[in-house]
């Protein structure tokens, strides 16, 4: 049994990871095996279905999926899952233990399917003897002190976004484009069940959206930005809690034309009123992606996600935004390879692995 502990040295042969990305639409499991030269696919697995209501109920819903292919994939050496709402913290790569998968079960900072990342991956690193790590979770905070600033004292912005994958693209849009990662401003959205998008100045996420009750471009499934008289409007009818549910689950396309499959939106296109909640829907993500460029201006914009897919929706925002920077389009998401080249950072001692709650782990706020 190969001494699965992290070391300082580098295996010469790849380590293999079993990755587990829980999402609003879907779960993504994945075995990578990773070196020096990147990530490398061996199996992959997508499983779509709606949200539960509960972490209790999307648990139970995912976890049988995964023990089964973790079963089926073994030998694995570590094991990388997607972090959750975690609460401001730093990028980087984080150990899955009992601090961090108990804020991601007990969820006092909201609750999203990425929080059963931890819980999933901490029952099979038990079982199967191996590290567990997170990388950059959702609340990856590095927002500038300017930028949390609202017109309601107490009341500040919040980055909570596909902090993984915004990431992982804008570095490789930075290579693409023969950019210093540490000269280059990039403003990026990733279109997924949510919609989020970041500023990167420099290496670092100076200002982000928060795209889950926040704010930011409506999305396949959720409300994005509102006038505060809407929120105050959905609160009275139909309160709290009900408004929660509605503006996180049931709003976006799913509220506006019946589906939060963007693949059956596109497939309607020629009905007048779905085209126009498409061209509002890309419309909301330039008017956020020019507000990010207020900032400083980028040497391009990039478009991320699942729905960078829908090639009619990202033309369009291009078409808003390309005279201001170019516009790259990113389709579809890395975070898997993102995920397990994290891990495999972590595993070999490339990258320090941080812990939850510890100082090197709490964003500089
Ligand atoms: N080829 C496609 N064309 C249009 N939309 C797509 C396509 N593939 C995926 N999508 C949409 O992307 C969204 C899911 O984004 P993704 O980032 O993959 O998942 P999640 O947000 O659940 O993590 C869904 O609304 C889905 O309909
Ligand atoms: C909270 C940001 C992460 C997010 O919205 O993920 P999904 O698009 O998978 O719901």
């Amino acid at each position: 049994m190969r001494d699965t502990r992290p070391t300082g040295a580098v295996y010469p042969e790849g380590v293999r990871v079993f990755v587990i990305n829980p999402g609003s639409t879907s779960t993504k499991l994945a075995l990578f095996t990773v070196d020096a030269s990147g990530a490398h696919p061996l199996e992959r697995a997508e499983l779509s279905h709606p949200q539960g209501q509960s972490a209790r109920e999307d648990l139970a819903a995912r976890e049988p999926l995964v023990r089964d292919l973790a079963a089926q994939w073994r030998p694995f050496d570590a094991i990388a899952a997607r972090g959750g709402l975690v609460g401001p913290v730093r990028p980087g790569v984080y150990a899955v233990d009992d601090a961090l998968t108990q804020v991601c079960l007990e969820a006092p900072h909201g609750y999203h399917p990425a929080n059963l990342g931890a819980p999933l991956a901490q029952r099979l690193a038990a079982q199967y003897r191996v590290p567990a790590y997170v990388v950059d979770p959702p609340t990856v905070d590095e927002m500038a002190a300017v930028s949390r600033i609202t017109g309601v004292p107490g009341i500040e912005r919040r980055s909570r976004v596909h902090a993984l994958n915004l990431r992982y693209v804008a570095r490789r849009v930075a290579a693409a484009r023969g950019l210093d990662w540490n000269e280059a401003v990039l403003a990026g959205a990733h279109l997924g069940g949510g919609s989020s998008a970041a500023l990167f100045v420099r290496g670092r996420m100076i200002d982000a959206t928060d795209a889950l009750l926040g704010e930011g471009p409506f999305s396949a499934n959720r409300a994005g930005t509102l006038p505060i008289h809407g929120v105050l409007r959905v609160v009275e009818k139909r309160g709290l809690e009900g408004a929660r549910d509605v503006l996180a689950r049931g709003s976006g396309f799913k509220g506006l034309v019946g589906t939060e499959d963007l693949r059956e939106v596109e497939a309607r296109l020629e009905d007048p009123k779905v085209r126009l909640v498409v061209e509002a829907y890309a419309l909301s993500i330039a008017k956020t992606l020019a507000a990010l460029a207020a900032h400083a201006r980028p040497h391009a914009f990039f478009l991320t996600g699942g729905a960078a897919r829908f090639s009619y929706a990202v033309e369009r925002v291009r078409a808003h935004l390309n005279w201001m920077a170019p516009v790259e389009i990113v389709p579809g998401e890395f975070e898997m390879e993102a995920l397990a080249h994290g891990a495999w950072r972590g595993y070999n001692g490339i990258e320090p692995v941080r812990h939850y709650g510890d100082e090197d782990g709490k964003a500089r706020v």
